[in-house]
């Protein structure tokens, strides 16, 4: 079954309200990303992965992959989209001030795209169904890179520049080779299998009473 975007903050909201923390889903999201991920990678233990991290929750999922990755061996690097001051979430600061605490994982800020190195794998947590309009800097220029860039592409959610409720595209987007969406399938994101690759939608364990009334 697909369900709205709008469907899907509600869902989201009810279950954070009857306990079930939006800091718990992004951890459950991040998790299931990283287990596709791995399974489908085989092994990226020493495997140089670049995660460019937006702002918001997307971006926070990506935070929550890091610091699974790094626990599989993976030399990783984020690129946050900005200042760390100016994360939105409440829950995906927690995740930012995790990483704070880890040399195992470097952490980059700003939105440069000139790296000392060439990923083997780019994970796109940039965008999800927080989207709109066009595509502002440095988001712009991330998506770039990572589309000229030859390596697997993993996408957060949704490639970064698909509208996810209407299968839309902004100026610019993302191609990636995986996609992992969450609790479930949003209208738009199977229309653009040529974007998404594989797609699978994972469950994040919020309660299925949080749907009462919504779906
Ligand atoms: N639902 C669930 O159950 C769960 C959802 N989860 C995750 O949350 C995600 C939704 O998070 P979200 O609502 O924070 O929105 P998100 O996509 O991160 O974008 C907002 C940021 O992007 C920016 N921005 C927007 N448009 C832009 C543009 N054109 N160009 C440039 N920037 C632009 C915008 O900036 P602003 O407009 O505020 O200045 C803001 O900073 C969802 O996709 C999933 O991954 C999981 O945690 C698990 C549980
Ligand atoms: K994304």
């Amino acid at each position: 079954m697909e369900i709205t975007v709008d469907q899907m903050y509600n869902i989201e909201n009810k279950g954070h309200d009857m306990g079930f923390l939006k800091k718990f889903m992004m951890e459950n999201a991040g998790a299931a990303a990283v287990k596709r991920l791995v399974e489908k990678l085989g092994n990226v233990d020493s495997k140089n992965i670049l995660i460019f991290v937006g702002m918001g929750n997307n971006g926070g999922d990506g935070l929550v992959m890091a610091r699974h990755l790094a626990g599989y061996g993976a030399k990783v690097t984020v690129m946050l989209l900005g200042n760390p001051e100016n994360i939105k979430t409440e829950e995906s600061n927690w995740n930012w001030s995790i990483l704070e605490k880890m040399p195992s994982v470097k952490l980059m800020t700003g939105g440069s795209t000139d790296f000392d190195f060439k990923p083997d794998v780019i994970i796109d947590g940039i965008l999800g169904t927080g989207i709109s309009g066009e595509i502002r800097e440095p988001y712009a220029s991330a998506i770039n890179y990572i589309n000229k860039t030859d390596c697997y592409k993993f996408a957060v959610d949704v490639p970064s520049g698909l509208d996810p409720q209407t299968g839309e595209t902004a100026n610019i987007f993302t191609k990636c080779d995986m996609t992992v969406t969450f609790h479930k399938m949003k209208q738009g994101i199977p229309k653009r299998k040529d974007l998404t690759g594989e797609l699978f939608a994972e469950k994040i364990g919020i309660p299925p009473e949080a749907e009462e009334g919504i779906l």
